[in-house]
C-alpha cells in the first residue's frame, strides 16, 4: 500500500480547475513537477477528457484523477480500471458508496500490481458543515461521520481517504501511519478567502496534524504568480519543519 509510484514525493497537489485547457496547461508549464503533483477534477475531465491527463503526463506530472466515483460496484470498479489504464497516480471513489463497492474497486486493481494507482475514498466533503450533514439526514458530527467512513475505507483495503485536515490527527491515530490522508480545504496564511470551503486549515497546521498530501487549488491557481504562491507555501512548510 505504501511502496509504489514515488510515495511520498511532493506533498502538494495543485487542483487544476479551469474552463480553459490552454490556461490550465500554461499554469502547469509554470509549475515544477518535482515540487508538486496536479489534480484533474470533474470540470476539466468533463470538458477535455483523458487527453488532458495525457498532456499532463507528457509534462512529467503525476495526476490525481479526482472524479469521486459513486455507483454500483460493477460500474465503479470498471471506472477505476479505466483510470488505471490511463496511468494516473491516484483515483478516488465516494466512501458513502459502501464497503462492498470499495472492495470491488480495490480487487479490480489487483491485476495492475505495483502499477496500480493509489485508491482512496472521499469521506465528508470539506465544503460541508455539521448543518449540511443534518440537511441530508446525518445527525452525527462531521468528525464522527468521517471516522465511520474512514473505518469502512480501511476495511475495504483502500490506501486512504480524502478528509479535512481537521480530522487528520483523529484518523492518524485510528487508522495508523500507512493510511494516506489527502486533505483539500487548505488555506495558506496569505490566502484570506475560504470561498466555499468550511473545514479548512493552513498547510503547516495540516502537515502537523498528520496530512500526507495537501490539495490546494485557488490559493495557487488564482494567484497573480502561481509559481510564487506555490513556493511561498513550500517556504512556510520548510520554515515550520526547521
Ligand atoms: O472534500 C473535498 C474533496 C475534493 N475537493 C476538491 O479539492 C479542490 C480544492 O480547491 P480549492 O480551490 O483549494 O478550494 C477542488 O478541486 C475540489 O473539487 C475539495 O475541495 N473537498
Amino acid at each position: 500500500m505504501f511502496d509504489h509510484k514515488g510515495e511520498l514525493g511532493p506533498r502538494i497537489i495543485v487542483a487544476l480547475d479551469f474552463a480553459d485547457q490552454a490556461q490550465a496547461l500554461a499554469l502547469a508549464d509554470s509549475l515544477d513537477p518535482s515540487l508538486c503533483r496536479v489534480k484533474v477534477g470533474k470540470e476539466m475531465f468533463t470538458r477535455f477528457g483523458p487527453d488532458l491527463v495525457r498532456q499532463l503526463h507528457n509534462r512529467g506530472f503525476e495526476v490525481f484523477l479526482d472524479l469521486k466515483f459513486h455507483d454500483i460496484p460493477n460500474t465503479t470498479s470498471a471506472a477505476v480500471a479505466a483510470a488505471a489504464d490511463l496511468g494516473v497516480w491516484m483515483v478516488n471513489v465516494h466512501a458513502s458508496g459502501g464497503e462492498t463497492m470499495m472492495a470491488a474497486c480495490r480487487e479490480r486493481l489487483e491485476s495492475y500490481g505495483d502499477d496500480r494507482p493509489l485508491l482512496i475514498a472521499v469521506t465528508v466533503l470539506t465544503s460541508m458543515s455539521a448543518d449540511d450533514l443534518k440537511g441530508i439526514g446525518i445527525s452525527e458530527s462531521p468528525e464522527a461521520h468521517v471516522s465511520r467512513l474512514a473505518a469502512m475505507t480501511y476495511n475495504a483495503g483502500l490506501d486512504g481517504v480524502v478528509c479535512s485536515a481537521q480530522e487528520a490527527t483523529m484518523l492518524r491515530s485510528e487508522q495508523g501511519e500507512r493510511f494516506r490522508l489527502v486533505t483539500p480545504g487548505i488555506r495558506p496564511t496569505f490566502a484570506a478567502a475560504a470561498g466555499d470551503q468550511q473545514r479548512i486549515m493552513t498547510p503547516v497546521d495540516a502537515l502537523h496534524a498528520g496530512s500526507d498530501y495537501l490539495v490546494i487549488g485557488r490559493p495557487i491557481t488564482q494567484a497573480d504568480k502561481p509559481l510564487e504562491a506555490l513556493e511561498a507555501i513550500q517556504a512556510e512548510i520548510q520554515l515550520a519543519e526547521e
